[in-house]
């Protein structure tokens, strides 16, 4: 049994950190972890200009604890729009801190209220992207109400996704927070420009987790947690070692209240522990040394960037997660709130 594990200093490809006064609390525990996060950015409103996202990289440096400063750099997105101009992906392309553009499906998710209404409305943007070279974000789902919910992704990549990449073979394409092993298979199939991130959570969990002695709202989340038929297939290519799959939390912290509600909304907080859930989806796995690439390789190489130079350490070493933790003048629970998490990142170098 190994006890404890040296990974190359991971990054989370796809992280909610959202603004204000609860940006400081969100941003401490990511930047304890990671050493890079592609932002998303459906703030009210959302990012949607190049200097919009400038202005939010600097409020989110800013935000990083002092022990951590100059440790973490925000990787930003923009978001989407109908009436997005191609002129924009230029922009973005040239500042050198926009790494891609997020597709919401107009009213798929959480801030998606703004997105995208049509993907043709869209094309000449498209085109821009796939021209220059600057990575599609797609949250998968369709909005249709005719659609079951647990269908969403499947019918996004068949009526919209496909279509997309035959008309524009070479753009570069993320699907973010695949859920369905016909979401694996869909990646598999299409070119080396098409890759996917997958949460911890969708590793660790099927929707039983939602309804397991009454309804859990904090196992809620966009796309919903799947069957376990999609869960081993999800864990199955996160330990393959193909480079197609790697590592975004979809960390998408919400004040307790807004959860613990009536009418409850997406998205689960697991920043707190998150290469430690990872771990342990990969020891279950019994692929703990595949973890590197999933977490720390896979994703630099698709967005062109260097993999960092650090390391960090994990050990076996269980410990407990508080029932909240400080979410501005609110708190947020977080996964397994009140549980024992089996491995640890452990701070070496006296900072984390
Ligand atoms: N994943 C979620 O359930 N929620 C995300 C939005 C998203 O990533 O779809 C959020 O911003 O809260
Ligand atoms: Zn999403
Ligand atoms: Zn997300």
């Amino acid at each position: 049994m190994t006890d404890a594990l040296e990974l190359v200093r991971p990054d989370d490809w796809h992280l909610h950190l959202r603004d204000g006064v609860v940006l400081a609390d969100a941003v401490a525990h990511t930047a304890r972890q990671f050493a890079r996060a592609i932002v998303m950015p459906n703030l009210k409103p959302p990012v949607t200009r190049v200097e919009e996202a400038a202005a939010y990289r600097a409020r989110i440096v800013a935000a990083v604890p002092t022990a951590l400063a100059g440790r973490f750099t925000p990787l930003m997105t923009l978001y989407l729009t109908d009436a997005t101009a191609p002129e924009e992906i230029a922009r973005a392309r040239d500042c050198g801190f926009v790494h891609g553009v997020k597709l919401y499906p107009a009213g798929a998710t959480t801030n998606s209220q703004s997105g995208v209404t049509d993907l043709a409305r869209v094309l000449p943007v498209l085109e821009a992207m796939q021209a220059l070279g600057l990575p599609l974000l797609v949250h998968g789902e369709v909005t249709d109400p005719g659609v079951d919910v647990f269908d969403r992704e499947a019918v996004f990549l068949e009526r919209h996704l496909a279509p997309l990449l035959e008309r524009l073979p070479d753009l570069r394409v993320v699907v973010e927070h695949i859920t369905t092993r016909d979401a694996v298979a869909f990646v598999r199939a299409a070119g080396p420009k098409v890759a996917a991130t997958i949460t911890a959570h969708h590793l660790l969990y099927s929707r039983n987790a939602m309804f397991t002695g009454g309804i859990c709202p904090h196992y809620y989340c966009l796309p919903v947690l799947k069957r376990e038929l999609h869960r081993e297939a999800l864990l199955a290519a996160a330990t393959s070692g193909e480079a197609k799959f790697f590592l975004g939390t979809d960390s998408a912290p919400h004040p307790r209240g807004a959860k613990e509600s009536a009418c409850g909304c997406a998205g689960m907080f697991t920043a707190h522990a998150a290469i430690e859930l990872y771990a342990e989806a990969f020891e279950r796995a019994g692929a703990l040394a595949r973890l590197e690439g999933f977490a720390s390789r896979f994703g630099p190489r698709f967005y062109d960037l260097p993999v960092n130079t650090e390391t960090v350490r994990l050990e076996r070493a269980a410990w407990d997660v508080p029932a909240s933790y400080p979410f501005g003048r609110d708190e947020l629970v977080p996964l397994r709130a009140g549980e024992r998490i089996a491995w640890r990142l452990v701070d070496r170098a006296g900072i984390l």
